[in-house]
């Protein structure tokens, strides 16, 4: 099976040219390749596929093969690729996702894709539709956040939930560095409010236009950074009154500029996209 390895600011994936690749199971396969000692090595696996509605249709494997509806960070990196190995000559590009089809501005230096604009359309937050159980939490603080009990440490954390087609959860605290990402990231993914689990992250508010994040991926774990979630971010700073619209948002493997804008009510992500190498795996 012939590869690409890519990432968007240091969210790694396997990406696969289903043009030319039959991939069976995939799930099994996002499993093996993602392996960082026995695999390739990535936060899971990406299908660049053919689409009847768009350029190209993408489908992303976690890392433990459950599929997610959308990633950001992949749909910039699918954009280049479709752009670069000439699957498409558009600019805008459309991708067809498990959120509908998306429109990509691609900015190009030297015949290929630097970085990608990407209209990730309009946030989802009704709670049922995010998916989140009403019974299972009581209102937060703050508007539009929702408690939590983490019956594991007997804390209490508010949230805000957004999905982009993905579904998130954003925490704020004062200081980010001292979350503890592997003890607390599990515990809200799988907590009995999430039906089909949530991606967590946690936010510090430097300014109105300025956050540092880090993310807990479901099925995926720590990762350093989430495209969806950084859409989630910027749409949850507005909701709870801390941030404004356009946001600067810092993750542990690069930055992404956000605006959730008020004509359409559609966030645009801005952010690199990198090829890294090729490769011909034999399982
Ligand atoms: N890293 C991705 C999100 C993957 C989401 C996935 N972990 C899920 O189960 O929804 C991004 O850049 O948006």
């Amino acid at each position: 099976m012939k590869f690409t390895k890519m990432h968007g600011i240091g969210n790694d994936y396997v990406y696969v040219n289903g043009f030319a690749e039959t991939v069976a199971d995939p799930a099994a396969t996002a499993i093996k390749v993602a392996d960082r000692h026995f695999g390739i090595g990535g936060d899971g696996l990406i299908l660049i596929l053919p689409s009847s509605v768009a350029d190209v249709r993408m489908r992303m494997f976690n890392a433990d093969g459950s599929e997610s509806e959308m990633c950001g960070n992949g749909v910039r990196c699918v954009a280049k690729y479709s752009f670069d190995h000439g699957l498409t000559t558009n600019n805008p590009m459309k991708v067809e996702t498990g959120r509908g089809v998306l429109s990509i501005s691609l900015d190009v230096r030297n015949g290929k894709v630097a970085t990608a604009t990407v209209n990730m359309g309009e946030p989802i937050l009704d709670l049922p539709q995010v998916p989140v159980d009403r019974e299972k939490v009581v209102a937060g603080k703050d508007k539009n956040t929702y408690r939590l009990s983490i019956a594991q440490s007997n804390e209490l954390l508010d949230a805000t939930f957004v999905s982009m087609g993905n579904p998130h959860a954003t925490i704020y605290t004062p200081d980010v560095a001292r979350v503890d990402l592997n003890r607390d990231g599990p515990v809200v993914e799988n907590h009995k409010a999430f039906p089909r689990r949530i991606n967590a992250h946690w936010v510090q508010v430097h300014s109105r236009g300025e956050v540092t994040m880090r993310t807990w991926e479901r099925g995926s774990g720590i990762t350093l950074a989430c495209g969806t979630g950084a859409c989630a971010v910027c749409v949850s700073g507005v909701l709870t009154g801390r941030t404004d619209r356009k946001l600067l948002a810092h993750l542990p493997g690069g930055d992404l500029t956000l605006e959730w804008r008020e004509s359409d009510n559609c966030v645009y992500m801005t952010g690199p996209a990198t090829e890294v190498f090729q490769g011909e795996w034999n399982p």
